[in-house]
Order: structure tokens, then C-alpha cells, then sequence
């Protein structure tokens, strides 16, 4: 029989795409609330409690509202929002990296936010395999395109077409940045300086590492060959080993639930810079979240993902 799922917040940039996975799916049922009732607490509160599956694409403060409305224990919770993602009681929703049977068993669910992905994806792996310290003062820059920040961003950058390069999180302490130390283990919180180009979709995010500074790490072919080990098997994430002149994130982007490491190095190995690259919309949330839920209902990981750009 089919699962029901509810998306609250099914309006909004990560909801749409999320119901764009799933349509057609026939091991899942939409429960689906229209214009005039998607923000009806009662309607809402009907739904979240009818659900097999609720998938929260709040701002953080409705997010938690949500899951206080749930008055029974078993609809399962996947929030696409940070107000979870270092509770203790939530699993964080990166299976490659806390193991996908972790989340298949989770009742709570929280998807990694889209910066975080990259960042995490790169730096993890190489800190529990002791190839990177965990005391490392980290740096991470970012670019992303505008769907990252939702309708209201979507809309600053519609209404004004001059801007070529936003940077921003100037004040420090991003809201990603918890997730970022704890995730990794990290004993000092990273340095995030996050941007956004005006491009609907799509992100890079860098890590760049004074490798002859650290008491212990790997060489940059070492540190690829890692997270060539780590992600093997995985359609989602893929390291590559090449040595690009530039990389490109394409105005144009498609639709994409991938996710492409990179490990690059100097010549002399002294240095490298990792870069992660992939959807916001996709591995960075919606994507993520349909790969979560079908772990969650037993399913194949990547069914109803994008592997591919359309
Ligand atoms: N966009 C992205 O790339 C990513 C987003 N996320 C996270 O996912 C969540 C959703 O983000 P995003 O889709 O971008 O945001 P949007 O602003 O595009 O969508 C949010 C939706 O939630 C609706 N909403 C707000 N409050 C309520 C409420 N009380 N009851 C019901 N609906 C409500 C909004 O309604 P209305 O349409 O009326 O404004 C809107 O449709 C956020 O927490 C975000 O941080 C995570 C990773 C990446
Ligand atoms: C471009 C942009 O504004 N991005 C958002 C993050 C998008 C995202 O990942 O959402 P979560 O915060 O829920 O993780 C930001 O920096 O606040």
C-alpha cells in the first residue's frame, strides 16, 4: 500500500521540487492541503497527523511549531530546515556519512543544509580516517546560487538583475556553522564566508588546506583516494581526479541530486584546495530529503532522484 506524505511548506522553493521527485511515484500518496488552508493550523495539524511521512519545508521557528503538533508517535519527520540539525534527538540525514541504516530506522530526520553538504562530504571522512586534523582552524568558502535563500532571495535577485556577486554571513556564526563543527567532530568551529551569484541554482563549496602546516595529514592524492574509498558504490557522490583549468557553475544549471568532490594539490603537495559541487535544491535539500524518505520507507536510495542533469 502506498505511504501518505505530507509536505508543509509544499508552496515554497524546497516543497515544489520535492513534490517534482515524487510525482508519479506509486509508493507514495500525497496528502496535499490547497491555497487557502496551507497555512490553516487546523488543516495543517489534520495532516501532520494523518501522515506516514511529514516533510517540513519551514522557516526554522513554523518547523518546530510543526513537529509540536504531532500528537501521535508514528508519522515520521524529515525537516528540510537547521532547527534540528544538532539535536540529539534527531538523526542528521546525510546517509553516506552517518550510514543509511541509521536513517532507514530514524523517526526524526534532519537533512543537512546545502552548505554543510559540501563541507561535510569533504572534511569528514578525512578527519575520522586521521588523513586531517579534527583541530584544525577550517575555512570554507561558498558560492550558491539564489533558490538557496528561498523565495525572499529569489526575489531580491529577480527585482534587482545588477547584482553580479552577493557575499554575506559577514558578522560570522552562519547558522550552518554548528552542524559544520559538530558533524565533523571538529574542535574549533570553521571560518564560513558564504556568497551568491546570480544563478537560480547550483553551488561550490571550497575548503582550502595548508597541508605542510598540519602536524599530520595526507598527501592531496592521498586525502582523493580517501573519499574515492569512502564514497564507492554511491550513484549520489562521486570524487573526481582530474586537474581543471576552471570550474564552472552554469546560469543554465538543470535540476541535479549529485554531489562531485574534488581534491586538488599543488605541485609540490604543500597545499590543496577541496571543492564540493552540486544543487542546492538537490543533494543540498530536496533531493536529499526524497533520498532520506526512501531509506526511510525501505526503498532503493536513489529512486525518483536526478542522477543525471535534465
Ligand atoms: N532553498 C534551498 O536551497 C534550501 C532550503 N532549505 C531549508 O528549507 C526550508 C524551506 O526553504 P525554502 O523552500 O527555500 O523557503 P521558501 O521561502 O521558498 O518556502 C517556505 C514556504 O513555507 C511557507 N510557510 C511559512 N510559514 C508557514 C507556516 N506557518 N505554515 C505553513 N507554511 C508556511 C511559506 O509560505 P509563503 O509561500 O506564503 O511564503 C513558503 O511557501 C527552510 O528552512 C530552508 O532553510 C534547506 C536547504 C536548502
Ligand atoms: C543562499 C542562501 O541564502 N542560503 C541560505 C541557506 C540555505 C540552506 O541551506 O538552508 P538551511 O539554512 O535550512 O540549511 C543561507 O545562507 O541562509
Amino acid at each position: 500500500m502506498a505511504k501518505s506524505v505530507f509536505i508543509d511548506g509544499a508552496a515554497g522553493t524546497t516543497g515544489l521540487e520535492i513534490a517534482e521527485r515524487l510525482a508519479g511515484r506509486s509508493e507514495f500518496e500525497l496528502i496535499v492541503l490547497d491555497e487557502a488552508r496551507r497555512k490553516d493550523d487546523g488543516a495543517r495539524a489534520e495532516a501532520l497527523n494523518a501522515a506516514d511521512f511529514v516533510i517540513l519545508c519551514l522557516p526554522d521557528d513554523a518547523a518546530k511549531a510543526a513537529v509540536g503538533m504531532i500528537r501521535n508517535d508514528t508519522t515520521r519527520v524529515i525537516d528540510a530546515s537547521s532547527a534540528h540539525r544538532v539535536s540529539p534527538e534527531w538523526t542528521y540525514g546525510f546517509p553516506e556519512v552517518v550510514g543509511r541504516e541509521t536513517v532507514a530506522a530514524a523517526r526524526f530526520v534532519s537533512n543537512p543544509g546545502c552548505y554543510p553538504t559540501g563541507f561535510i562530504a569533504l572534511v569528514a571522512p578525512l578527519v575520522r580516517a586521521g588523513l586531517l586534523p579534527a583541530d584544525w582552524s577550517y575555512v570554507c568558502h561558498a558560492v550558491s546560487g539564489y533558490s538557496g535563500g528561498g523565495k525572499a532571495l529569489i526575489a531580491h535577485f529577480e527585482d534587482d538583475r545588477d547584482i553580479a556577486f552577493r557575499a554575506y554571513g559577514l558578522a560570522l556564526g552562519h547558522k550552518h556553522v554548528p552542524e559544520m563543527t559538530a558533524h565533523v567532530g571538529l574542535a574549533h568551529a570553521p571560518i564560513f564566508a558564504p556568497a551568491v551569484v546570480p544563478a537560480h541554482r547550483g553551488m561550490l563549496v571550497e575548503v582550502p588546506l595548508h597541508l605542510s602546516m598540519m602536524a599530520k595529514a595526507g598527501s592531496p592524492a592521498e586525502l582523493r583516494a580517501a573519499l574515492a574509498a569512502f564514497y564507492a558504490g554511491s550513484e549520489i557522490v562521486t570524487v573526481v581526479d582530474d586537474q581543471p583549468g576552471e570550474l564552472l557553475l552554469r546560469a543554465s544549471m538543470a535540476p541535479v541530486d549529485t554531489l562531485t568532490l574534488r581534491v586538488l594539490g599543488s605541485q609540490d603537495g604543500s597545499q590543496a584546495r577541496m571543492v564540493a559541487m552540486l544543487d542546492n535544491l538537490g543533494k543540498g535539500a530536496s533531493g536529499a530529503a526524497v533520498q532520506n524518505l526512501n531509506l526511510m520507507a525501505g526503498l532503493p536510495e536513489t529512486a525518483g532522484l536526478r542522477l543525471q542533469a535534465a
